[in-house]
């Protein structure tokens, strides 16, 4: 299997689901997105067991961050999902009262598009179970049954398959209490999201309601118990096309057939909430808040996978048994928390951060920093188009630099290791306009690496204490990626000189001092350090102001390098790279008198420059513009670029320069 084909069959659905999201058609995007892992899920065991070596696709920049950002928007939907079932408590009732236990069926239909195909509702059962060793229940235990009217229940739970597949069942209930595998639509998309293994899957068995992980927790912490994942069915025919995220629920038989695309019925009616309709126990929804803390995405659909496990992830540590014990709700997610980002396997592979048991002040603290994740994940790890080194001009010393300190060693790091380890800082400092963010973009393309790009504004917080917790999160989240860069724009803002005079703020203060702490962190705690499988991560800044940055932070730039006013050969490379593409009638000649001319301008002031000097043949159109074809037009030549001369003037002083040259001679790395 060829990484292209995998990359070509992903990367469209991957496009759906952000395209959906942007227009905020958020169950598409979460059947996208969860598409998407599914997929990368079957290319990635495909590999393995065509004994294929790691595919070149499965290393690709996006690839990483791609699924951790598939994960994460899957989670923010499923939270949707779960406030609003939650908050309405109006999904279809049908109380089937036994001796022994009671059950809810419910459907809840999805907002769909009339134009895609997508499933139109999930339907399940809720059952109230009764907690062993305890006389009155209160627990439930949610088995969503059907979707929409294409699925039928499967007929094997996933109870051994979620013990087994961590191999460790006390593991289990300390990280997951209660983790059961539920009969969800979207759970064999969340198996991939936290690696259960084939093996394991295949080993389940048994019956469509389970308990799974450690007894007790479940009884006490999980009321939700579920069935056997399966596979996304096909969507049935659109039921009701809603499109915000509020779901309305449905009044309808989870057996009513779907109703075809061209005949909707008419919206559903909500219907309030009433005591009343809950005849057996009562569905507090504080309780079950509270207890939603708890809850495992496995045991329930509409809870993100693993969420407990995210927020104890931060630990590297699993809380202990007695942790767990002496917990009841063991996990300290607060509904406000979810979406979590995800426990994926690269992330077990490298803990990292803080160790020892869990515990509730921890985990608190650690609840908190879920938030700073997830804004982390959504706004800080860039996804923008790719730049690759053959599209900036010239600059071959700043490129074979940021190759060695960090293109090779993320590619090859069983080469860098002791002496040969890699730098952990590395600054970019010149005149404005001079391709530093540039460079930085085509790190993240060419390292194959997640790339968290962060400014001043993305790190401050108006509320107190927010903006450390963000730079935590940050490189915690950093560090559980197998490669990673933290590239900070404009590093001088948030690293200036600290100073005595007591103009500084102090939660600017706090703020580096957070930073450079948790920098230092990463040479302190690489567990796999000695083997070289330490997570990679690269502090990548680019600066104007060299001399402005704090002196401990300078120190952990090991790397500083200048990135200057572009040479005459690469001016001459980026004027002929920006006119390539374009009608013109220059000549070699005429481009080596524009070099000349553009002696002291930026990259940015030649981009100017030649945009400006392709405006040219239609300013002296004048209103024969609207009339005259595009092939009519008259070519850019020498003297369009003359008359934009007179107007793009350098932004860059001389003496500006000088300045930059004095201090590279003084801090910077000079070959
Ligand atoms: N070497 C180069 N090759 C191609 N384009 C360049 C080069 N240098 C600059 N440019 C052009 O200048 C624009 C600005 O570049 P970039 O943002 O990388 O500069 P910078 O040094 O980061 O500026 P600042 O310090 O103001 O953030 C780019 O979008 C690109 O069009």
């Amino acid at each position: 299997m060829e990484a292209s084909s995998d990359l070509d069959r992903i990367l469209p659905i991957a496009s759906r689901a952000l395209l959906c999201e942007g227009n905020k058609d958020w169950t598409l995007a979460y059947v996208n997105y969860c598409k998407v892992i599914e997929e990368m899920k079957k290319s990635s065991e495909m590999r393995t067991r065509q004994g294929f070596a790691p595919l070149k696709g499965a290393e690709e920049c996006s690839w990483n961050g791609l699924y951790d950002n598939c994960v994460n928007k899957a989670g923010r939907l499923r939270k949707l999902i779960l406030e609003t079932e939650m908050e309405r408590q109006n999904f279809q009732v049908t109380p089937k009262i036994t001796q022994k236990k009671s059950s809810i069926d419910y459907q809840i239909p999805i907002p769909g598009r009339s134009h895609t195909p997508l499933q139109n509702s999930i339907s399940g059962r809720l059952i109230y179970k009764q907690p062993r060793g305890v006389q009155s229940e209160t627990n439930l235990s949610a088995t969503p049954r059907s979707y929409g009217s294409a699925y039928s229940p499967p007929s094997a739970s996933a109870a051994s398959a979620a013990t087994s597949s961590f191999g460790d069942s006390s593991f289990l209930s300390k990280r997951s209490p209660g983790f059961g595998k539920t009969e969800d639509p979207f759970a064999s998309f969340n198996s991939s999201a936290t690696k259960v293994s084939d093996s394991a899957r295949a080993n389940t068995t048994g019956s469509p309601f389970f308990l799974s992980g450690s007894p007790d927790s479940v009884n006490q912490t999980y009321p939700f118990t579920s069935a056997k994942s399966h596979p996304l069915p096909k969507p049935p025919p659109i039921q009701h096309t809603v499109s915000s995220v509020c779901i309305p629920l449905s009044k309808t038989n989870s057996s009513t057939p779907a109703q075809p695309l061209t005949s909707p019925p008419p919206p559903p009616k909500s219907t309030p909430y009433s005591p009343a309709a809950y005849p057996v126990s009562p569905f507090d929804r504080q309780t079950f808040m509270n207890n939603s803390k708890s809850y495992s995405s496995d045991t329930n659909p509409y809870i993100t996978k693993g969420a407990p496990n995210d927020v104890n992830d931060f630990t590297p540590t699993p809380p202990s048994s007695g942790d767990i014990k002496s917990s009841p709700t063991t996990s300290p997610i607060d509904s406000n928390d979810l979406p979590f980002i995800k426990q994926t396997a690269r992330q077990t592979q490298h803990p990292t951060g803080s160790s020892g048991p869990t515990t509730q002040s921890d985990n608190s603290q650690n609840n908190q920093l879920s938030d700073f994740e997830s804004a982390i994940m959504s706004e800080i790890v860039a996804n923008h188009d790719p730049v690759y080194w053959s599209d900036i001009a010239g600059l071959e010393e700043a490129k074979n630099s940021l190759k060695e300190a960090v293109i090779y060693p993320f590619l090859r790091p069983e080469l860098f290791r002791g002496l040969r380890e890699p730098v952990q800082g590395m600054l970019l400092f010149g005149p404005p306009g001079t391709g530093k963010t540039m460079l930085a973009r085509a790190v993240a393309t060419e390292a194959k690496a997640t790339f968290f790009s962060i400014s001043a504004s993305s790190l401050t917080s108006k509320y107190l204490g927010d903006s450390e917790k963000l730079v935590r999160a940050l490189f915690e989240v950093a560090k559980r990626q197998t490669c990673s860069v933290i590239f900070v724009d404009e590093i001088d803002s948030i690293l200036s000189a600290r100073n005595d005079a007591g103009n500084e703020h102090e939660s600017s203060r706090r703020l580096k001092t957070e930073f450079l702490i948790q920098w230092s962190s990463l040479s302190n705690a690489a567990p796999e350090k000695a083997t070289g499988n330490s997570p990679r991560v690269l502090v990548l800044a680019a600066t104007n102001l060299p001399w402005c940055i704090d002196e401990a932070a300078r120190r952990r730039f090991v790397k500083r390098t200048y990135i200057p006013l572009p040479e005459p050969e690469t001016r001459h490379k980026h004027l002929s790279h920006l006119l390539h593409n374009q009608v013109h009638a220059l000549t070699n000649d005429d481009l080596n008198e524009l070099v000349e001319l553009t002696e002291g301008y930026s990259g940015s002031d030649i981009t100017a420059l030649a945009k400006d000097a392709a405006m040219g043949p239609l300013r002296n159109l004048g209103e024969a513009l609207l009339t005259t074809s595009a092939e009519q037009i008259p070519p850019i030549d020498l003297n369009h670029f003359k008359t934009s001369l007179k107007t793009i003037r350098p932004s860059v002083s001389s003496e500006g320069i000088y300045r930059y040259e004095e201090w590279n001679n003084q801090f910077g790395s000079q070959r």
